[in-house]
């Protein structure tokens, strides 16, 4: 027989799984009685009433302060931030606080659930594999740049310079930057433009940087649709609306953007765009003036690949460097992260000529393929002119 006490749990379960019922019950008939009777555009109010009534019972409040008030920075993240720095690690990312009615000060506590994320990058123009003649000019004009701020003042120009980085995937275009940034001691701003939905928001954007910053835009092509915003210049200049709200990047956004940039005084600024696609990209967007210096990183050479041998392994020379130098100037890899996969130097030259060997080996099916597609072609309109002309 059942005692007296598992009786009265066998009743409270009941009595609970009846109250959810009716519960869930009435949910469902609210929830009807809503969608049948109630106009559309009153449900919103609704829910938030709802919600509102629910919230009162609720024992936890969500301050949320975010970093960025659009896109401008939010001065009190900012306060939040100084206050909390010398009373926090920068591992925390989540505070609990609290304050009883009787305890006079507010408890904060930590919570761990984020992972820190490290912005070192130890790149320098030392580590920069390219031909010694561009790396000379690029260090000078960024020379010539720094000591121009008097100069830029006279002439009445804006003291910015822009680069234009372009050549294939992995050929150090990132690694580029990051040595110049390195080498200024500048700060890097990495524009996601994908990111932002309005031209109003880029100007918001630019407001947000700091002096002594190289705001930067890799892979240009890819992230503004050039066709469909040339078609939107056109209607830019037409209409003179620069109030038009458009949902998208606009070439003429970024344009004016570029412009803003260099007509503001005073901090210096470098703003670099990266492609893998130069011959993409609108002929207004690298006029001198807005793109003023244009870098080629291409494929690596017989001499680059010296110097990178010598960075990454610290030789001078070794029995697989000629074989190496003969396959890599027709190759065309980037070979700086073979290189770094074995531990010994010369698995490492190993790897690095397997590697060379299999990049000849798909150049040469690429070849036969691209053959093969050319001779189908010429057949097919053989046979078309051929069937045209009976
Ligand atoms: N010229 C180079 N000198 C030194 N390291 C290089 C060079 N080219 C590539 N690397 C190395 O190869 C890797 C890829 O380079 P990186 O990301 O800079 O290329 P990228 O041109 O920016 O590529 P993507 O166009 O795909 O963004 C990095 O680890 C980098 O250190």
């Amino acid at each position: 027989m059942p005692s007296s006490s598992a009786e009265s749990k066998i009743t409270l379960a009941k009595t609970v799984l009846s109250r959810v019922g009716s519960v869930a019950a009435t949910v469902m008939l609210v929830h009807t009685i809503i969608h049948n009777y109630i106009p559309k555009e009153l449900h919103a109010y609704l829910f938030f009433g709802l919600k509102n009534m629910f919230t009162k019972f609720s024992n936890q409040l969500t301050m949320v302060i975010d970093e960025f008030d659009g896109l401008v920075n939010n001065k009190i993240y900012e306060a939040a931030t100084t206050y909390l720095a010398d009373k926090l690690s920068p591992q925390i990312h989540r505070l609990k606080i609290s304050k009883t009615e009787k305890e006079k000060n507010f408890n904060i506590a930590m919570e761990r659930n984020e992972e820190s994320v490290n912005f070192d990058y130890p790149t320098s123009f030392e580590t920069i594999t390219m031909e010694s003649d561009q790396k000379v000019m690029i260090l000078k004009d960024l020379e010539r740049f720094m000591r121009r701020k008097e100069y830029y003042r006279k002439v009445g120009k804006a003291w910015k310079r822009g680069y234009l980085l372009f050549g294939p995937p992995g050929t150090g275009k990132s690694s580029l930057i990051a040595a110049i940034a390195n080498y200024l001691n500048f700060d890097i701003y990495d524009l996601e433009l994908t990111a932002v939905t309005r031209n109003s928001d880029l100007r918001k954007l630019l407001v947000a940087t700091t002096n002594k910053s190289i705001l930067v835009i890799e892979d240009i092509d890819c992230t503004i649709n050039l066709k469909a915003n040339l078609i939107n210049r056109a209607i830019y200049v037409r209409s003179n609306d620069f109030h038009q709200s458009e949902s998208t990047i606009t070439l003429s956004g970024l344009l004016n953007f570029i412009d803003e940039l260099r007509s503001s005084y005073g901090n210096e600024r470098i703003i670099i765009f990266t492609t893998n696609h130069i011959e993409k990209l609108d002929p207004a967007l690298l006029r001198p003036g807005r793109m003023d210096v244009h870098i080629h990183m291409a494929y690596c050479t017989s001499c680059g690949f010296k110097l990178l041998a010598a960075n990454y392994l610290g030789i001078k020379d070794h029995k697989f460097f000629k074989e190496i130098e003969e396959l890599i100037d027709i190759a065309n890899v980037t070979p700086a992260e073979q290189l770094l996969k074995e531990h010994e130097v010369g698995d490492s030259l190993k790897g690095l000529i397997n590697f060379l060997h299999k990049k000849m080996k798909e150049k040469e099916e690429d070849k036969v393929t691209k053959v093969e597609i050319t001779q189908m072609k010429s057949v097919d309109e053989k046979k078309e002119s051929n069937g045209n002309g009976i």
